[in-house]
């Protein structure tokens, strides 16, 4: 059987020894970044001999059980082809255990799903991140397409499945939960599923609950998750040792970009052990910042959710001479829910984003806005993300370094920091009297139950999920990119963070909606007339499929993140 590999020269590389299937690499030497190109055309997860995949697989000669233990962290599987074709390739058991044996998918017998046409996937079949593309541009990237494989790696009755929750709440929770435990049993016959609760300290400190398709029948008709979530307490060996000490060997983990990076670890972990775990992400965010995919579940429901909070403020400020209604929305870092709820409103009068930096004061700036939108209309309603202006908050209100316990920084109520500026300048002007409204509804949109669409979003999520673990993908996360199901690397969805582009055509139509200030006058935002204007990314061909990401160094961080928004990287999703 034929095993190409191909090492580069600058590599110091240990002594490899290979048989048919496996690289096993024994040695002492320090290895820098190893890539190996390696065809093997009998395994269906080895890269065809016309890609150069980046490859992996180094073992350490320490083994605690004399497995394949100590390998260091694996690489991206980079797959090339013709006319710039790029597939972003999620790991596989069979990268460390290339000896396992397949089983035929149980969806073959299965009455509901035999009758499908064509219901599994075909190996080749992979997703492109960019569809808009010119006549001469490459293929670029791809990642492999979810769904059904013929061949699984697991056998019903060996699947010993978990599922943890981590981080804030999100509508969808509950419903991601009940379809893995559904689908795992009604699609695979696994009947094995273990509940962790409170978030990944539950591993180690807290009880499991066993889960079956009775446990969590109607459980999508409640907001929250019935495992119960947290934040902190990633204690990677612990959790491992849990794993391994249960014979758990199918980890769902539902969570955000902190989940996802923890997912990542145990998954290197797991991998370092050998073991026979697939690890699968699904990722959550209300804020819809997990870049890469079109959108992540419970956004729909938050956007929709958002109305009923609007209207309200719609309703107070216009019951009373010079009504102002103010809303905050969630959204640290991105202010998708505040776009979307607004631009799906049509009441608002103006919306504030962490991306868009804005101004109170002067010519040009949300004071004076607010000032002629009275005098012309009576009335305004203003929503606000709770990370936009940021920047305003003086030196001590945003240094006071409170973090939670995964190290998120926490930000100071813009909402009422605003409300307190707005009264202010109105009392001080004695221009009008003004009659402010704020509504804080974040907590209670993140409370509710998913909707319709998004109940079938996650049933889908879900669902391609399993395949994958079943199929035995492992180190991934799922995610509808374009509007197809694929397999993502966990290392994409946790290196950047989705962001609204204000250069985009969406803010455009936001701004036209609104006919609110763009609040571009630099000299206001930072006082210093010389300075330079933040760069924003130039409106271009593609710009409607751009979303500016910006790198994830550590606990957020404001101005570190203003820095880095000053710096796009064309990515898509999010915007259009
Ligand atoms: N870099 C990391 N490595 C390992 N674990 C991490 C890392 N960052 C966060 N985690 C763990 O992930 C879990 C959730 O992280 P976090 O509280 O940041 O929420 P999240 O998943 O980002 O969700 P959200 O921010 O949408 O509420 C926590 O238990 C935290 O300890
Ligand atoms: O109060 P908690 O649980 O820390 O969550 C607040 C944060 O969670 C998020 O909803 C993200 O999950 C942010 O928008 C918000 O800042
Ligand atoms: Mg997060």
């Amino acid at each position: 059987m034929g095993v190409g590999f191909e090492v580069p020269s600058h590599s110091q590389v240990p002594s490899v020894s290979m048989d048919s299937r496996h690289s096993t690499i024994s040695s002492s030497v320090s290895i820098s970044t190893p890539r190996f190109r390696c065809f093997d055309p009998t395994n269906p997860h080895s890269p065809s001999p016309n890609h150069s995949p980046r490859y992996f697989s180094v073992l350490s000669p320490t083994s605690r059980n004399g497995s394949m233990e100590n390998l260091v962290n694996s690489e991206p599987k980079i797959v090339t082809g013709p006319s710039g074709y790029v597939l972003e390739d999620v790991p596989h058991l069979t990268d460390y255990k290339p000896d396992l044996p397949t089983y035929s998918n149980p969806l073959q017998v299965n009455p509901a799903y035999s009758v499908v046409k064509q219901y599994f996937v075909n190996m080749d079949d992979t997703v492109a991140q960019k569809i808009v593309v010119e006549k001469n541009s490459p293929r670029g990237i791809h990642f492999r397409r979810a769904g059904p494989r013929q061949k699984v790696y697991f056998e019903p009755e060996e699947v010993y499945a978990c599922i943890v929750t981590c981080g804030g709440l999100c509508p969808g929770l509950n419903t991601v939960i009940r379809e893995i435990v559904c689908g795992l049993y009604h699609m695979y016959g696994v009947h094995k599923v273990l509940g962790i609760e409170g978030g990944y300290r539950g591993f180690y400190a807290r009880n499991t609950i066993p889960l079956t398709p009775k446990v969590v029948n109607d459980i999508h008709k409640r907001g929250g998750t019935i495992l119960g979530t947290s934040r902190g307490g990633h204690d990677t060996s612990k959790i491992v040792d849990s794993i391994q000490d249960r014979g758990i060997n199918q980890v769902y983990i539902i969570g955000g970009d902190g989940t996802q990076k923890g997912a990542s670890v145990i998954f290197e972990e797991i991998r370092r052990r050998g073991l026979k775990v697939a690890v699968a992400g699904i990722p959550k965010t209300i804020d819809n910042d997990i870049p890469v995919m079109d959108k992540s579940f419970g956004f729909d429901t938050a956007v929709e959710e958002a109305q009923r909070a609007i209207n309200a403020a719609h309703i107070e400020s216009e019951s009373i001479e010079n009504g102002i209604g103010l809303v905050k929305l969630m959204g640290r870092h991105s202010g998708f829910i505040a776009m979307y709820a607004t631009l799906a409103s049509r009441d608002v009068d103006c919306c504030l984003i962490p991306e868009s930096p804005f101004y109170l004061e002067g010519a040009g700036g949300l004071l004076e806005y607010i000032e002629k939108r009275l005098k012309e209309n009576g009335h305004m309603v203003i929503v606000i993300a709770e990370g936009a202006g940021q920047e305003l908050f003086s030196e001590s209100m945003r240094t006071t370094d409170q973090q939670d316990a995964s190290g998120n920084k926490r930000l100071p109520d813009v909402g009422l920091w605003i409300s307190q500026k707005i009264k202010d300048h109105f009392s001080k002007t004695k221009k009008m009297a003004i009659n402010l409204k704020y509504i804080d509804p974040t907590y209670m949109i993140r409370a509710v139950p998913s909707n319709a669409s998004d109940n079938v979003y996650c049933t889908l999520l879900a669902h391609s999920v399993i395949h994958g673990a079943m199929a035995g993908y492992t180190g991934f996360t799922v995610g509808q990119v374009n509007g197809r199901h694929a397999y993502i690397p966990l290392y994409r969805v946790i290196e950047k963070q989705n962001k609204v582009v204000i250069t985009d055509r969406m803010w455009a139509r936001l701004l036209a909606s609104t006919n609110q200030p763009s609040f571009l006058d630099h000299k206001y935002v930072f006082g210093d007339e010389k300075e330079e204007a933040p760069q924003n990314q130039p409106i271009n061909g593609n710009n409607h499929l751009q979303a500016t990401t910006t790198t994830l160094g550590g606990p957020n961080d404001v101005a570190e993140d203003k820095k880095r928004q000053e710096t796009p990287i064309p990515s898509i999703n999010g915007n259009e």
